[in-house]
């Protein structure tokens, strides 16, 4: 598996999306050869620290395998080179935001923080549903040390891997309804959001929108996701 990321991402058009709706598309990050390479993963004994049901938690029906160290290549190779670009999107969000935190230009920075403040073990995600499965709408908070944007990839083929089961993101902004957003993606395609909170500018400045993000019903087949989150857990 190359552990190399093809196309380069436009990264001012991905940081103009997240500005205006809090996510972006980066199509056919992975190839459907390594999408199949990491989805294959999934039934493997090794290579994860712990295993969640989501109908146990009440996170949904279905479940997911986090990484453990040392992650596969391939996603330790997303994880830290999507990350700079990010980090500056993150940055200005903060500073719109007025919180006053910052992130290193390198995620072995910003994960020696987390794991400073007690946030040791790895976040990166792999995720399966089937007939009837789905994912609530959920936040993935793990500490104090929250990086701001997250990323999906989806493994499967829409239609024809499996129908239903789309990725769905909401906003709840200061006193009005939520708003609720479909996010189109093909197999190999990846989505940037935001974890928690996002800025967005409004006549008299700025304030802060949260989001969620989850997963509806799958109506029949297999679905497979990568989730890279940028922070480690407590
Ligand atoms: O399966 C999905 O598309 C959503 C996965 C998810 O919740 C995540 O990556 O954090
Ligand atoms: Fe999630």
């Amino acid at each position: 598996m190359m552990p190399d990321i093809a196309p380069h991402p436009d990264w001012s058009r991905v940081a103009d999306a997240l500005d205006s709706r809090g996510w972006a598309c980066l199509p056919g990050l992975l190839s459907p050869a390594e999408a199949d390479a990491i989805a294959g993963l999934y039934d493997r004994p090794d290579g994860f620290r712990s295993r969640v049901v989501m109908e146990r938690h009440g996170f949904g029906q279905g479940e997911y395998r986090y990484f453990a160290y040392p992650l596969p290549p391939l996603v330790q190779t997303l994880r830290t080179t999507l990350y700079p670009p990010l980090a500056a999107i993150a940055n200005a969000w903060h500073a719109r935001m007025g919180l006053t935190d910052r992130f290193p230009a390198h995620h072995a920075e910003f994960i020696a923080t987390c794991h400073a403040a007690g946030q040791h073990r790895p976040t990166p995600l792999l995720l399966r549903y089937g007939p009837g499965d789905y994912n609530c709408l959920h936040q993935d908070l793990y500490g104090a040390q929250v990086f701001p944007l997250q990323i999906a990839i989806l493994l499967s083929r829409p239609d024809d891997d499996f129908t239903g089961g789309a990725f769905i993101l909401t906003e709840q902004r200061p006193r009005r309804q939520s708003r609720a957003d479909v996010v189109p993606l093909d197999k190999g395609d990846a989505v940037i959001f935001a974890v928690n909170h996002r800025p967005v500018q409004g006549a008299r400045g700025p304030y802060r929108v949260t989001m969620r993000h989850g997963v509806g019903t799958v109506r029949s087949g297999r679905r497979h996701t990568l989730g890279i989150i940028f922070h480690d857990a407590a």
